[in-house]
């Protein structure tokens, strides 16, 4: 008994004595914590924005409607190009000139995603868009040579034959009356996202109703009910800081609802099967097993996490791009009719599909497409998570913080585009140009982490009359995706149809989620070009 309690005694005496010798270092750990976090809140606070409370930061302030939060948050950019808020103990910074967007996008250390991103995870899983650090590096370097693809030139045949497929269900409602054209164009970038990518035509455009072409719903911000109201459970998410933890939102009604909605979502996926020399032509798909097998360590989650991303980013972003661009036309008759003009002289009336030469040649269309982007970029804001200290306009802004690059905000920047709600597709002409910043223009990202299908100078001149090779050089095979797409179904749609908007620029109301998108669907009126072989002949003009 007396040895038990004298080793006891011993144990008490070693833990307590282990202790006192702790006790400094684990207050010196809190102290530096403490003062890490003070710090933080101090640099942040230097940054104009609007006032807090204690905890929840500038929460109340975000519990809007999406609509009027994409608002609140052009507003916070009016106090300045560098400004803050907090979301619950979140500091944002947010950026909107184009030096402070420079620091950010042109460094290599910089490029983690927000936290934020993570809430599309069980959506996306971990692809390219959510993911970071050394998976983001080796699946980046891996996936990029797929875009300097030569399949690129072959991938035209699949645009123009979509795009046929669109005017023909168009042709249906050419008949002068408004109807909502954002489900028909997306549908068509669905089609063809999914036989370029996975090598497989699903026939979305025909079959509207099947469980891929209505998308997750709750998750997919262009889906048709999210587009007409409310927010995706990711937004709704995101300004709820109690719902952050995976555990807790399972938990919750809305994890429920998530969860079910994926569910659904994740069947049609499994049905639509790869078949291996179904076709000729060579999918991403092909392209990313053939890299895996090189590559023992990437799984199939990998793989379908992937080609997800590539669903969603590939024709999420051209859709809305398309549905802007068919929203400029309609509210700016004089540049339609010259963009109609060029495709009647490049395709010289042949009733044929262009191709990627004639697609080249349409020069005004690129203009106003470009302009189009400026105006509504798809993607109106970036988010990074700063892993070390950064000083942004002569800000300290400390690691941990995420910023925000209003990239909306940053296009209508009355310095870098004068009268910057007017739509002048002139202002992109090279003579225009040349004293632009660099980075006062970036639809698709830029720098490293930039969109991977960004065609590298995307409103190309002729190169033997440009000024200079760097800024008006071809791209490079592959990195043509997108442009060559959205050109392929906007040309089909133009020379068939005349196209007028519905809503006023001064009533559009606009909702930023993800993607920028027209409150209540893009509304147009068409008309069949007379002789553009569109329906009924003789409406249009
Ligand atoms: C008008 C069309 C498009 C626009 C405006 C656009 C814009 C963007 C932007 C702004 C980003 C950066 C997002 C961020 O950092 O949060 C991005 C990334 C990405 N885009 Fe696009 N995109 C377009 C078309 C496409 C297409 C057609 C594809 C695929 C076929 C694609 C695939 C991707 C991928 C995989 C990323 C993630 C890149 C990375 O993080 O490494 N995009 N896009």
């Amino acid at each position: 008994m007396a040895g038990q309690g004298s080793a006891s005694w011993g144990l008490e005496s070693l833990l307590s004595r282990s202790l006192y010798a702790l006790a400094p270092v684990l207050a010196a750990l809190l102290l530096g914590q403490i003062y890490r976090r003070q710090r933080k809140i101090w640099l942040i606070e230097q940054l104009p924005g609007p006032k807090g409370l204690p905890l929840v930061g500038n929460l109340l302030h975000m519990w809007v409607d999406h609509e009027e939060l994409f608002r609140r948050l052009c507003k916070i950019c009016d106090l300045g190009n560098v400004a803050r808020f907090w979301v619950g103990s979140k500091p944002y910074c947010i950026v909107s000139s184009a030096r402070a967007v420079e620091t950010i996008l042109s460094s290599s250390k910089h490029i983690d995603k927000s936290w934020d991103y993570t809430l599309f995870r069980p959506w996306l899983g971990e692809g390219l868009v959510t993911s970071s650090g050394v998976k983001w590096h080796t699946h980046r370097k891996m996936l990029t040579p797929a875009f300097h693809f030569k399949i690129l030139e072959d991938f035209v045949e699949v645009f123009t034959a979509q795009a046929e497929t669109l005017v023909e269900k168009l042709k249906t409602k050419a008949d002068g009356r408004p109807f909502d054209i954002y489900n028909d164009i997306t549908l068509c970038a669905l089609d063809i996202i999914c036989e370029t990518a996975m090598g497989r035509s699903i026939n979305a455009q025909r079959n509207s109703e099947s469980d891929i072409a209505l998308r997750p719903v709750r998750l997919d911000p262009t889906s048709t009910p999210y587009r007409q109201d409310g927010r995706t459970l990711i937004q709704f998410r995101q300004f709820r800081p109690w719902l952050h933890s995976d555990f807790a939102f399972r938990l919750s009604s809305y994890g429920r609802e998530q969860e079910k909605c994926l569910r659904r979502h994740r069947t049609p996926h499994a049905r639509i099967r790869y078949v291996p020399g179904q076709k000729p032509r060579q999918a991403f798909l092909d392209l990313l097993l053939e890299y895996s097998e090189k590559d023992p360590t990437t799984t199939d989650e990998d793989i379908r996490d992937e080609v997800n991303t590539f669903m969603f980013a590939g024709h999420d972003t051209t859709s809305a791009a398309m549905n802007w661009f068919l929203y400029a036309m309609g509210s700016h008759p004089d540049a339609q009719e010259r963009v109609f003009e060029e495709i009647e002289a490049v395709l010289r009336g042949s009733g044929g599909a262009p191709s990627a030469s004639d697609l080249r040649e349409m020069k005004y269309l690129e203009l106003c497409l470009k302009e189009t982007l400026r105006l509504f970029p798809p993607i109106p804001v970036i988010i990074r998570e700063l892993k070390e200290d950064a000083v942004i306009n002569n800000y300290s802004i400390p690691a941990g913080t995420s910023v925000v690059i209003h990239v909306y905000r940053l296009h209508h920047d009355p310095e870098q585009f004068p009268d910057p709600e007017a739509f002048d597709p002139d202002r992109f002409l090279p003579q225009n140009s040349t004293r632009r910043h660099s980075y006062a223009y970036v639809p698709f990202s830029a720098g490293p982490r930039n969109c991977i299908a960004k065609p590298k100078v995307l409103f190309l001149l002729d190169p033997k009359t440009a000024t200079s090779a760097s800024a008006f050089s071809f791209p490079p095979a592959g990195q043509k995706f997108s442009l060559l797409e959205m050109k392929a179904i906007l040309c089909s749609i133009l020379r068939r149809f005349r196209v007028e908007s519905v809503v006023p620029r001064k009533d559009l109301k606009l909702l930023a989620e993800l993607i920028l998108l027209p409150k209540g669907g893009n509304l147009v009126r068409l008309f069949p070009r007379a002789g553009g072989d569109g329906g009924q002949r003789g409406g249009g003009s």
